[in-house]
């Protein structure tokens, strides 16, 4: 008997994109050294993280149609005396802007079904960026410009392609001491990872370049009005 590759009726069925019902938040024991799947982790300076792995399932071909359709900008940054490149592609979609796809219009709906009543509002805008492949990043920041840099918030973001790995670590550094570890997040495809309470102001958080990406990542960022 050969073993030909046979799709069968579950297959199909696994293939057709869907989300994952979001439990309702658990606090992980052991506090932020052990950001358990699922689990709501506190942080320090009442910021916490969740992370959904497998959030959006069967969508393997959503970043090539993102990357084919979305009109993906190149920016440029003035760093001290130099104008230089963002290194990733970007797109921003205000409010009531039509979004890309709509498994990203129905993951706005179903993240502020999820955590609106919590966070006081809905999820509005769709942040998007393209690290094309490991060499691509963002460095240290939090989302600070606006109500981030004074109110707690959330910032949820849909990992797709590649897997990317997102570090996390408090600003705050008790004076002389040496930095404490970062917290790693892995984000696969369809992988979700919810920012909470003081995180954009009291956290920072990155994606480091790589020389073990295995290809191009787009990662979908969902934030509250006036949270950037
Ligand atoms: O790509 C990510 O997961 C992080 C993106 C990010 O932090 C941002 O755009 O503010
Ligand atoms: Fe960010």
């Amino acid at each position: 008997m050969t073993a030909a590759f046979q799709p069968t009726l579950f297959d199909s069925a696994v293939d057709r994109p869907c989300f994952r019902a979001l439990p309702a938040a658990t606090r992980a024991h052991g506090g932020p050294a052990d950001p358990g799947a699922g689990a709501r982790t506190p942080l320090a300076d009442g910021a916490w993280v969740e992370l959904h792995p497998n959030w959006l399932r069967g969508a393997d071909e959503l970043p090539d149609r993102l990357t084919r359709t979305v009109d993906w900008r190149a920016e440029r940054r003035t760093m001290y005396d130099r104008v230089v490149n963002v290194p990733r592609l970007v797109r921003f979609y205000g409010e009531d802007e039509p979004l890309p796809h709509p498994l990203i219009a129905q993951g706005l709906s179903l993240l502020s079904a999820r955590f609106g009543a919590e966070l006081g509002e809905p999820f509005r805008t769709v942040g998007m960026c393209r690290y094309r492949d490991g060499s691509d990043s963002v460095a240290w920041h939090g989302d600070d410009i606006g109500r981030g840099r004074t109110e707690d918030t959330m910032v949820a973001i849909l990992s797709l392609g590649a897997a990317r790995t997102l570090l996390l670590r408090p600003r705050r550094r008790p004076e002389g001491a040496a930095r404490s570890a970062s917290l790693r997040f892995p984000l696969g495809h369809g992988d979700l990872i919810v920012m909470g309470g003081s995180c954009q102001r009291t956290w920072e958080h990155c994606i480091p370049k790589s020389t073990r990406v295995s290809g191009p990542r787009i990662s979908v960022q969902f934030r509250p009005r006036g949270v950037r």
